[in-house]
């Protein structure tokens, strides 16, 4: 897994250190692998030009220091000045280096070097940032992005929050992220994520100081570790069952999906219920299932068959027998995956008594919101949502005590007592309809397979997001193009230990 943590966590772990080592010594570590990514990415040291983009605080001394390093091999090195402060020390280094120094101010925007540079390093802003770039950084991240050259930012793209990856007004657009001692959770989730481009952790000797991150992003690796394996022995309750209670005679699509997306993950049996219709269909796409009728008005029985874990709620309705339905799958000691029109019956008045349930259970329980979703079951700005994920994906599971995926442009697990998991896989390939109905079949399939509901999360979204990028080769793709491609993804996930 790749850790983050949070600002103040760094600083604390950086105090610690600190008071161990000689004065200087972080900085001295931290630009000195900075400097050694900056000349990965030249074709050659000697007579690059490098423009250093510098704020007063110590973000921008380890930017001046990298550029003192870059500049004693040959390169030249030109550092725009901004803000209030400057790294004395860092600035003094460069120029016995032979870099140049010189203030920026919006008037030079037009006549800086940075249009012929070779590579350009955002050392404006660190941990340090607070709010949106005010200027002239604000200018300077514009005419960084507009410029041809690669950009690296320093320990993060300026003008992305350090532990929430919101951006507010303009941010740094880098192509690498050369960052410190611990990834920052910004790093891994968007709007910030989209602006770090390649991310490079410097070690500079923090990890003995630091406790266990905030956030997680798994590695193929970890992924194949959870993916359950299913031996000589095994047969199609030891698989597991899921009985699927989503789509309805009005929305089939969406069970269709569901019931493929389990299916497709490798689930020992699916069990449906629901109208005339939308069973007629999931039997004609799905043969293997075994479907019941049931009277949509009285689909509270759950039948005493062998389920082992359910799915209820996209596109089943959010009419009163729906939230009988769903009161009652609560009311079993089953794990469950909540998505969609379930959670609209979730909320307001009307969903107090289901809330309250959710509340008391024991059995795993997974509830899966894309932001709209999030936004109404908490009372939230869906904007909000989107721009502060991390947060908003952590409430919604201290008042539901459940675990908490919430889907969109970057995909987040929250569960209770656990580091958040960003889910390392999404592309925007999936920003189509119904793909949130094979993730819920697919998640599902691992919860019956016996996982716990973080696990089955983190493995659902994870061969998710890399079903849509296999399904074919990175072009767009439909809801139906990832049921042919789980298996793929998953076999492919196995194959990483
Ligand atoms: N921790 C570690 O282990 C190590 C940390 N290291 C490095 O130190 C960095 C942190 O340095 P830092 O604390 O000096 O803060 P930094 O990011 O330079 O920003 C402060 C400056 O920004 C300004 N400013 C703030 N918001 C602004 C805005 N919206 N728009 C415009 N300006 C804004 C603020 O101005 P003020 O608001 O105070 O006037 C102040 O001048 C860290 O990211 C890493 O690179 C490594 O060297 C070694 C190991
Ligand atoms: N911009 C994006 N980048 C990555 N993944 C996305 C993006 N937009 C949507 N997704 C993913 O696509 C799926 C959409 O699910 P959902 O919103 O429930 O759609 P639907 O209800 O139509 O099935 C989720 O897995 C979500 O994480
Ligand atoms: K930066």
């Amino acid at each position: 897994m790749l850790s983050a943590h949070t600002v103040s966590v760094v600083r604390e772990a950086e105090s610690a250190l600190m008071a161990r080592v000689p004065d200087g010594t972080l900085m001295r570590r931290a630009a000195t692998g900075l400097a050694a990514e900056c000349a990965r990415l030249l074709p050659r040291v000697y007579g690059a030009r490098v423009v250093l983009l510098v704020g007063g605080g110590d973000n921008g001394g380890d930017a001046l220091y990298a550029g003192a390093n870059l500049a004693a091999r040959g390169a030249s090195v030109h550092a725009l000045l901004a803000g209030r402060g400057l790294h004395q020390d860092g600035a003094i280094a460069l120029r016995a280096a032979g870099g140049r120094t010189r203030w920026f101010t919006d008037a030079m925007a037009d006549e800086t070097d940075l249009f012929d540079a070779d590579l350009i390093v955002d050392g404006l802003l660190g941990i340090g940032g607070r709010g949106g770039l005010r200027e002239p950084h604000a200018t300077l991240a514009l005419l960084a992005a507009n410029a041809p050259a690669p950009v690296v930012a320093v320990d993060l793209p300026s003008g992305v929050d350090a532990d929430t990856g919101e951006v507010s007004g303009h941010a740094v657009r880098a192509d690498v992220t050369v960052t410190f001692g611990t990834h920052k959770p910004g790093l891994f989730v968007d709007p910030g994520a989209d602006r770090a481009g390649r991310i490079h952790l410097v070690d500079i000797g923090l990890a003995p100081e630091l406790p266990g991150p905030a956030l997680v992003r798994p590695q193929p690796v970890d992924i194949a570790s959870l993916l359950p394996v299913h031996g000589a022995e095994t047969d199609k309750y030891r698989r597991g069952v899921l009985e699927i209670r989503a789509g309805s005679d009005r929305y089939r699509g969406a069970a269709v999906l569901c019931v493929g997306g389990a299916l497709r993950t490798g689930v020992g049996m699916v069990r449906y219920g629901g109208g005339l219709r939308v069973v007629d269909q999931v039997l004609s796409q799905w043969p293997e299932t075994v479907a019941r009728l049931l009277d949509p008005q009285s689909s509270t029985d759950l039948s005493p068959g062998r389920a082992s874990a359910v799915v209820i709620g996209s596109g089943r309705g959010t009419h009163p027998a729906n939230s009988d339905e769903l009161y009652s799958v609560l009311e079993s000691d089953l794990p469950v995956l909540v998505d969609a029109d379930g959670l609209t019956l979730l909320t307001g008045d009307g969903g107090a008594a289901l809330a309250e349930l959710l509340c008391e259970r024991t059995a795993h329980t997974l509830l899966t919101p894309h932001a709209g979703e999030l936004a109404r079951l908490m009372e939230a700005d869906r904007g909000d949502v989107e721009a502060r994920r991390l947060e908003h994906a952590a409430r919604a599971r201290d008042r539901f005590g459940c675990t908490v995926l919430l889907k969109g442009s970057t995909t987040v697990i929250a569960h209770p007592g656990a580091p958040v998991v960003v889910n390392p896989t999404g592309t925007p390939l999936l920003a189509t309809a119904g793909t949130g109905d094979v993730l819920s079949g697919a998640v599902g399939a691992f919860l019956a397979s016996g996982l716990p509901a973080r696990e089955a999360a983190m493995c659902g979204a994870y061969v998710h997001g890399r079903a849509a990028t296999l399904a074919r080769g990175g072009a767009p793709i439909s809801a139906s193009d990832l049921l042919d491609a789980l298996p793929l993804a998953i076999q492919e996930a196995h194959r990483a230990v």
